[in-house]
């Protein structure tokens, strides 16, 4: 879909990246990885292969499967080399042009790209690289990077790519196929996440550690924050190509986004997830029969909320496997369908109890809303609520949906009226401080450990498009 303005969209979700060096045939471990990345990104799936001579590349539309799982298109994908992305849109259109890995053929040879994260001067760059010419293929953020590297004046392609990244604001996790190898790197503030792992000779590079765990591959260390890293044939070369400042990984992460069954900064999420339970329940106890999580992400907090509490742990909501996140649909109108198709009450378990639903977040209170009367439709004598993160307050800007501020529940009410809203007996949200300690942290308040501005409006970076006046600020950032 072409727009007159390229960038009038709504804001989505995450993004998966996954690389391999090395391999007999890339194309099958990237698609696996991919599927393993799956819920970082469901609107659309690349990949682009090298073979030592040629590029190969083949995008669609839509989940992993349905496309890369069809031998055809393994098979034109040739090369033990290749670089895979599952998108969620958060700069540019849901349209074909803005599927990743992007690909341009540059004086340096063939460049591929793919990002997890976010600019948050993509405009402000893109503006000034359209002056000086360069002509853009796609909405996305994301290729401004490109641009930067192809008008760079410095001699090798690392020192054109640390050229580029040093232009750009925001968060940045990226694989890159270039002539010199697989590179993989991480922004200065580590924001999102990316892990390395060993398949016998083969190097590999993941959003999460369940992408190495699908194809067999071993956890070797995580990107530094701040890393650069080359893969060739000649093996391996680590670079620290920017200033070094204090590293600010996303909060969100622990809470939400990763699965739990991948190990982030060396902790397990699960764990976390637990943990945070635990520290909710301290911080917000409740006398209640059963402790009933909120499925898919609310399922680990709920049992640490259960164990640290002595409240028993029931499936009281059971969801059906086959609708996908209600966070990350299109509109409104679906979210709450979405929901309604997703989640059942387990009617028998739930009459005449007094209940405390337990979820990872609060977004539009969607989700909330929705649960609490389920269960009052269900019997039960009191519904609370407790929440495994602090009020979601602020948008994100570094590569994760949240609506724009206005459609953030938490953002338009306290907590009592939020309460009064979902139609919930009592509601509570962990502390920010809570949820550090959680992740065996105190929060340093004058230099948070991490990215939590969506909790806290501290954000680690400029917002130079954002902070633009209307109607210099084109909506690329409109929506927020
Ligand atoms: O307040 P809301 O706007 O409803 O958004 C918050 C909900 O969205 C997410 O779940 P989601 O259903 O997307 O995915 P999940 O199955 O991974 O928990 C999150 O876990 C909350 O349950
Ligand atoms: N969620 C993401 O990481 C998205 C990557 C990139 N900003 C895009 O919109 O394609
Ligand atoms: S704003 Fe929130 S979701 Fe975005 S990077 Fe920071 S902590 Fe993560
Ligand atoms: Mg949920």
């Amino acid at each position: 879909m072409l727009t007159t303005n390229p960038f009038d969209d709504k804001l989505k979700e995450e993004c998966g990246v996954f690389g391999v060096w090395g391999a007999d045939q890339a194309a099958s471990l990237v698609a696996l990885g991919l599927h393993a990345l799956q819920h970082r990104g469901q609107e659309a799936a690349g990949v682009v292969t090298y073979d030592g001579k040629a590029y190969h590349q083949y995008r669609n539309m839509g989940h992993v499967a349905g496309t890369f799982d069809k031998p055809k298109v393994i098979k034109r994908l040739k090369g033990g080399a290749g670089i895979g992305h599952v998108r969620y849109s958060t700069t540019g259109d849901t349209a074909l042009r803005n599927v990743q890995p992007l690909y341009a053929d540059l004086a340096m040879g063939g460049f591929a790209l793919a990002h997890n994260g976010n600019l948050s001067n993509a405009m402000t760059l893109r503006q000034e690289l359209n002056r000086r010419g360069s002509i853009f293929q796609s909405t996305s953020d994301t290729e401004v990077i490109i641009h930067l590297l192809a008008t760079s004046q410095k001699d090798t392609p690392v020192d054109r790519l640390t050229d580029a990244l040093r232009q750009v604001e925001g968060a940045y996790s990226l694989v890159c196929l270039m002539p010199d190898g697989l590179v993989a790197c991480r922004d200065p503030l580590g924001v999102r996440p990316l892990v390395m792992g060993k398949l016998n000779e083969t190097t590999v590079f993941a959003s999460e550690t369940v992408a190495l765990d699908v194809i067999g591959a071993t956890f070797i260390r995580d990107v530094e924050p701040g890393e650069l890293i080359i893969v060739n044939d000649d093996g391996l070369r680590s670079f620290r190509p920017f200033e070094p400042v204090r590293a600010r990984p996303c909060i969100f992460e622990h809470v939400y986004f990763s699965r739990p069954d991948s190990i982030i900064e060396g902790t397990s999420v699960y764990e976390t997830r637990k943990a945070i339970g635990a520290q909710l329940a301290e911080e917000s106890p409740c006398d209640a029969d059963i402790v009933v999580p909120i499925p898919d992400s609310g399922v680990p907090a709920a049992i640490g909320y259960s164990q640290a509490s002595g409240v028993p742990f029931e499936l009281g909501i059971i969801r059906s496997h086959y609708v996908g996140r209600t966070f990350i649909q299109p509109t409104q109108d679906v979210r709450h369908l979405g929901v309604k198709l997703k989640h059942n009450a387990n009617s028998a378990l739930i009459a005449g109890k007094s209940v405390v639903l337990v979820d990872d977040s609060v977004v539009r209170g969607t989700t909330s809303l929705r649960l609490v009367q389920m269960m009052r439709d269900a019997g039960a004598r009191e519904v609370h609520m407790r929440i495994a993160s602090p009020p979601t307050k602020y948008s994100c800007f570094y590569g994760v949906d949240t609506p724009k501020r206005s459609k953030l529940i938490a953002a338009q009410m306290g907590i009592e009226e939020m309460r009064d809203y979902i139609k919930a007996d009592s509601l509570a949200f962990i502390t920010l401080e809570g949820l550090y300690r959680a992740l065996g942290d105190e929060r340093d308040d004058a230099a948070p450990q991490r990215c939590d501005a969506c909790f806290s409006g501290n954000y680690p970076t400029s917002l130079t498009d954002h902070e633009k006046e209307p109607p210099e600020q084109l909506s690329l950032v409109a929506n927020k």
